[in-house]
């Protein structure tokens, strides 16, 4: 039983969240100004307050820095009129627990008050963001002061209508905070379109994003609309940004200058009104410097940017999302953490972050069935090099730098021949120079890490001028 305070000046709302609180056996106070509300706080201590901003007299802003000199840390969930960013974002960033936007579901409300009072029982006001959107979205949490400050820049960013850049190693949870941003736009009733570039069929990334006239080439029996119209009135999330193709960047930053979209093989122009939200986890920056990215195309995206930390760095955040994963396997509890276990966890390196970790608890309950999880129950932690989105899909997005910056300049000068070995001649003294270092100059041992015979690998360094013989 707690004691929740309503600071409301429509009655309506007042009756409607004390009758569904005082069915969970709460003792609901109520009033309709913030004068009352201070009054009342100076003679007893609620356990959560829910306050509206526009208030007569008092503004619940004002009040909401007043109430924290009398209550702490006691948490205040303030209401906003729909589509004033601003007021909620100074309230996230005065330090509300959260807000909700008026007109809002009951439901909803009453889940955020019972997320406040189980916070304010465990003494510490850990949030999460709910990045739902439908019904397959997915919580994104996190108590670390990180991720605090990556909420409050989701809060901030969400209703603005600018494009977002986040960053982040894989698997730190760049689509969640993509979706969440998606669900607290003004957007968030349109379409949130997933595109990741890199993992199409290079053939038909332009009709994907694009769509394509009917007859335009061989199988287009139909007129196709792309993902990019798809996202009109919504949000589309450009998963690994820093990999698409110089040629998709043109066209891409075209279309977010016209907000126009050319079907392939087709004369019209399509209009589409979508917010482009963007992740990567490569150093735009550096790819700019080394002209691998668009410079016009990064100032476009890098207009709003969240950096989120490697789970590494943010090693609070492991128990919180441990039993959060285990939760969702096994929502009976019957499985939980030894200290043993739960020690190991916060040793790991996470190379594959949040991702790797929900694997590795994933696995642990499998095994487990019930009872503790041991530590000797987690699968070994990822290496560097295996991690998440791979090395190799880098590897092959530079040598299609290379590829393309040759065809180029090579078109130029009208002679287009040996790129092959120029592009061996390139690569290949790197791949000796580090076999050689990893044999610390034994030529036997790194013929044999290669998987070459002595005798080529001699070849080799001579040819690369990287004998002595
Ligand atoms: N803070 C979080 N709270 C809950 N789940 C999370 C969090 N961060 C990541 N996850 C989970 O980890 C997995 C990876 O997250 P996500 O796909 O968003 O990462 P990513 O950074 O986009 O990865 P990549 O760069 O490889 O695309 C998902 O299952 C996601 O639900």
């Amino acid at each position: 039983m707690s004691n929740i305070l309503i600071v409301d000046d429509e009655p309506s709302i007042c009756w409607a969240l004390e009758q569904a609180l005082s069915e969970d056996g709460h003792i609901i106070t109520t009033t309709a100004t913030a004068e009352d509300a201070l009054e009342i706080t100076s003679r007893q201590f609620p356990d959560v307050v829910v306050m509206d901003i526009r208030l007569p007299g008092i503004d619940g802003l004002t009040a909401l820095e007043q109430l924290q000199t009398r209550i702490g840390s006691t948490p205040i969930i303030m209401i906003t009129a729909f589509g004033n960013l601003e007021t909620a974002v100074k309230a996230i960033n005065r330090g509300a627990f959260e807000y909700l936007t008026k007109p809002f579901n009951l439901e909803d409300a009453i889940q955020v008050i019972r997320k406040a009072l189980e916070e304010k029982q465990r003494g510490a006001i850990s949030t999460e963001v709910d990045s739902t959107s439908g019904d397959e979205g997915q919580l994104l949490l996190g108590k670390s002061p990180a991720m605090q400050a990556v909420f409050r820049k989701i809060a901030v960013v969400a209703e603005r209508d600018v494009p977002v850049l986040i960053t982040g190693e894989s698997g730190t949870g760049k689509e969640l905070v993509a979706a969440a941003i998606h669900r607290y736009s003004k957007r968030s009733a349109g379409p949130f379109i997933p595109v990741c570039v890199p993992a199409m069929n290079e053939s038909v990334i332009e009709s994907e994003l694009f769509g394509h006239a009917k007859g335009s080439f061989t199988g287009a029996v139909t007129e196709r609309h792309g993902l990019l119209e798809a996202a009109n009135q919504g949000t589309a999330f450009f998963d690994e940004i820093g990999d698409i193709e110089m040629t998709t960047q043109i066209k891409l930053l075209r279309v977010l200058e016209t907000k126009l979209i050319s079907l392939v093989g087709g004369n019209d122009q399509q209009s589409s009104d979508f917010r482009l939200v963007a992740a990567t986890n490569r150093n735009l920056e550096t790819m700019v410097a080394e002209g691998m990215f668009r410079e016009d195309l990064f100032y476009r995206l890098n207009v709003f940017r969240i950096e989120i930390p490697p789970l590494r760095e943010r090693t609070e955040d492991i128990p919180l999302l441990a039993e959060h994963f285990m939760r969702t396997l096994d929502p009976a509890g019957e499985v939980k953490l030894s200290s043993a276990a739960l020690k190991e966890l916060n040793s790991r390196p996470w190379n594959g972050n949040v991702r790797e970790l929900r694997n590795v608890i994933e696995h642990a309950v499998i095994v487990t069935r019930s009872g503790e999880i041991s530590a000797e129950s987690f699968p070994p932690p990822m290496t560097r090099t295996s991690d998440g989105f791979g090395s190799t899909s880098q590897l092959n997005t530079a040598i299609k730098h290379w590829w393309n910056e040759q065809v180029q300049s090579e078109a130029k000068s009208a002679s287009m021949e040996g790129l092959y070995e120029k592009f061996l001649s390139e690569v290949e003294p790197t791949l000796l120079r580090e076999a050689l270092a990893l044999s610390k100059g034994n030529r036997t041992e790194a013929a044999q890490i290669l998987g070459i015979h002595r005798q080529t690998l001699r070849e080799k360094l001579k040819h690369a001028d990287l004998g002595e013989d």
